[in-house]
């Protein structure tokens, strides 16, 4: 669906270059949430906007449902935006203008008729749930309400791509929650592709199915969010996971921890993280096992879990677990 090929971006500063992008080579397939994170300055607005082309790449192609957009003219550009909306951190909403009006702007840009801007508005006022506060003023809206109509204003065009500008950054933990489950229906009612930016794990575990981690202008890492997750191969990334709460990803903390027998760690996936699988496997073996630190959660609708345990018993019965429970399929890795 979006296709940044070989993309470089620097911008001419006074007196130097910055350089924004280097060697940025990434697609989004159609109907993903792909979350994009890293801190500040790492070129996550950059890209982002390199995307529609609000910025234009200094070196490379923009490719969107297989259209090179570096190649095409003013006129033929506005044209195939439509097909991407945007959201923004601070809203960008018209103060001056109630919220239908608000949402209405784009469609009256695009010269509908009337009636249509009123069906489509009612619409989507109806789909953000902000049907009654139709004749009210960004002023008289909390965060969340605005970010809603930001999110309508967006769609009101049909586009097939989304764009997310670190548009939870500016709200509260609850509403951020409710915002991102909204972008999360959006996906899966209208079928857009969304792309969205952040410095937050907790956003891109939310509703992510892949991430990038970006450092210095660069794509460090690339993967499925829960191999990225409980696998981080980047420090950047091992940084970023290391802030949501349950993580858990210390070998050092482990060491003179238990009684000297072996530890591992230990990863369930979906279903199987409700499973009695570990219990199963040792009990059929004259091995114990003593549980040192434990986690279930879930990353986007898939439950997973970490335990790290120490084993205590016979070589042989503890390699007979390890063994065990690699062939019913879990991810294990020995600490100690
Ligand atoms: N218009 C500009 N002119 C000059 N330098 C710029 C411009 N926009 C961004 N930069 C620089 O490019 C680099 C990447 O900025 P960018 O805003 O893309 O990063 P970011 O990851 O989105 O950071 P933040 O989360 O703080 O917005 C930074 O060094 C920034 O200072």
């Amino acid at each position: 669906m979006i296709e940044l090929i070989g993309i470089d971006k620097e911008y001419r500063a006074k007196d130097r270059i910055v350089t924004a992008l280097q060697h940025i080579n990434l697609t989004v397939e159609k109907g993903e949430i792909f979350g994009v994170i890293g801190r500040s300055g790492a070129g996550k607005s950059t890209l982002l906007r390199c995307v529609n082309l609000l910025e234009r790449p200094t070196n490379g192609k923009v490719l969107v449902g297989g259209q090179d957009l570096t190649s095409l003219k003013e006129g033929e550009l506005q044209k195939e935006r439509k097909r991407i909306g945007m959201i923004f951190q601070h809203f960008n909403l018209l103060s001056t203008a109630t919220v239908e009006q608000n949402i209405a702007f784009p469609l009256k840009l695009s010269k509908l008729p009337k009636k249509e801007i009123a069906a489509k508005v009612a619409s989507l006022l109806e789909l953000v749930g902000l049907s009654q506060h139709r004749k009210q003023y960004p002023s008289q809206l909390s965060g969340g309400q605005k970010q809603r109509v930001g999110i309508a204003r967006a769609l009101a065009s049909d586009p097939d791509i989304l764009l997310c500008d670190e548009a939870t950054s500016a709200l509260d933990p609850q509403t951020t929650e409710s915002i991102l489950e909204l972008l999360k229906d959006i996906n899966t009612k209208l079928g857009i592709t969304i792309l969205l930016i952040t410095h937050e794990m907790g956003v891109i575990r939310a509703i992510c199915d892949r991430v990038a981690v970006m450092d210095q202008g660069e794509i460090v890492e690339v993967g499925d969010v829960l191999d990225v997750f409980l696998k981080p191969q980047h420090e950047v990334s091992r940084q970023f996971v290391s802030e949501v709460a349950d993580s858990i990803d210390s070998s050092a903390f482990y060491n003179g921890a238990g009684s000297g027998g072996r530890i591992l760690r230990i990863i369930f996936r979906g279903e199987q993280t409700y499973e009695p699988v570990l219990y199963e496997t040792v009990k059929e073996t004259g091995a114990t096992f003593a549980i040192l630190q434990g986690t279930v959660s879930r990353m986007k609708d898939t439950p997973y879990g970490q335990l790290v345990v120490e084993l205590r018993g016979s070589d042989a019965d503890v390699d007979a677990v390890v063994g065990g429970l690699c062939s019913r399929g879990l991810e294990v890795s020995v600490l100690r």
